[in-house]
């Protein structure tokens, strides 16, 4: 008998419950399938925490999570809540969770699906052999630093501080370097070094570090230019590491080379193999509550789980292959249809891939 594997999940506001409810089947699914088992404890978090506790992140939700082996997220925030100052600011919402759970590092593989080129931005040719993971620093940077208003002699000022020590650039490097090992042995460390003294920081570490990996090829990338040059040359990336507000602009554009942010699954990493697992994609206002939204990114987000935390590689295989025949076969939600009149919905899309998984 399997060892049963406590997973925290929060469904969140907008269409996070939507794809959570979708991602739990394929739990369910996995148990009857590889005899695996697994403990859900459903926690509160983010807008809806605010309504039913005050708080986004309650004390009863951390210690959920922190008594899990994982954490399954759908995503948080609204309108409702974004523009109040005192309620769901980012800062005690999903920063205070990655922070309270020491969770570094973020990984973003941005996987094509060959039948899905039709649906991507760019031309087939251009995307042909793109596989490409953005490891993403998240819990340093500017989204941690100070921040203030004051009185200046213009009138009112904003500040937003960027700080980054040099054990915070090491461990996420190191780990970058790990994974590009792991792979085509390719890294490119994107940073904005000529202007920006966190990021000569940041290069010169990253440098010193690669001492220690002279089997991988390392590049450095300006960010300006690596924007760029994800949709000029993105097959010539393999893992990407950068610092925490570049990794959340470049990961939103490589989901654009896979057809959709509804098909990018992410990683939030420690040190141990207690890990967060989340689709890239937000709430979705703008399509929530009408059964639309794509699950697929939560979906692979359980088959990163499988992988990173529980290995279970045999069940993270059988996920990822069913997304595959169900895209195959032609079916697609309404953000990756190139015909919307054909589009499936939520619900319609989670049971073809939990009836196509195999042992
Ligand atoms: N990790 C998170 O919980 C997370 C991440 C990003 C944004 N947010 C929050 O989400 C809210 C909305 O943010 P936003 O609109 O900037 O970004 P978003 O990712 O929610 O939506 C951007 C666009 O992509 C579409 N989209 C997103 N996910 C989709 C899916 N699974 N299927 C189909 N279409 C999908 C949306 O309809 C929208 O048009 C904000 O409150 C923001 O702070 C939360
Ligand atoms: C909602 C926001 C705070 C968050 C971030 O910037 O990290 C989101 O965009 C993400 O990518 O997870
Ligand atoms: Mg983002």
């Amino acid at each position: 008998m399997a060892e049963v594997k406590k997973i925290a999940v929060i469904a969140g506001d907008g269409i996070g419950p939507e794809v959570v409810a979708e991602a739990e089947k394929v739990l369910k699914r996995t148990e009857e399938l590889f005899g695996y088992q697994f403990e859900t404890e459903h926690a509160l978090f983010g807008g809806i925490a605010i309504d039913e506790k005050g708080t986004p992140l309650p004390e009863e939700t951390l210690q959920v999570c922190q008594s899990a082996d994982a954490v399954l997220l759908g995503a948080v925030g609204g309108p409702k809540w974004d523009n109040n100052p005192k309620e769901l600011r980012p800062e005690t919402g999903l920063l205070g969770i990655r922070k309270a759970l020491g969770l570094f590092s973020n990984i973003r593989p941005a996987v094509i699906f060959d039948c899905l080129k039709e649906a991507s931005t760019l031309k087939p040719e251009v995307l042909e052999g793109t596989d490409l993971i953005v490891v993403r620093e998240l819990t340093g940077g500017i989204y941690f630093g100070e921040k203030f208003r004051r009185e200046g002699a213009n009138g009112q000022e904003a500040v937003d501080t960027c700080v980054y020590n040099v054990n915070e650039v090491e461990r996420i490097a190191r780990q970058a370097f790990e994974i590009a090992r792991t792979r085509s042995k390719k890294l490119a460390s994107v940073d904005k070094a000529n202007v920006l003294e966190t990021s000569r920081l940041w290069r010169e570490t990253v440098v010193r570090v690669s001492a220690d990996y002279p089997d991988v090829e390392l590049e450095h990338v300006l960010v300006d230019n690596c924007a760029m040059q994800l949709l000029r040359r993105p097959s010539s990336f393999d893992v990407i590491v950068t610092e925490n507000m570049f990794g959340d602009i470049l990961s939103d554009e490589a989901a654009m080379l896979t057809g959709s942010i509804g098909m990018l699954s992410s990683a939030s990493l420690g040190e141990g193999s207690f890990g967060l697992y989340e689709p890239v994609h937000g709430s979705a206002p703008d399509i929530a509550g009408q059964g639309i939204a794509n699950p697929i990114a939560t979906i692979l987000s359980v088959a990163l789980m499988f992988r990173l935390t529980f290995g279970y590689h045999d069940a993270a295989e059988s996920i990822e292959r069913a997304v595959k025949e169900v895209l195959d076969a032609g079916n697609r939600t309404g953000d990756i249809a190139v015909d919307k009149s054909t589009a499936i919905g939520t619900v319609a899309m989670g049971q073809l891939i939990v009836d196509a998984m195999r042992k």
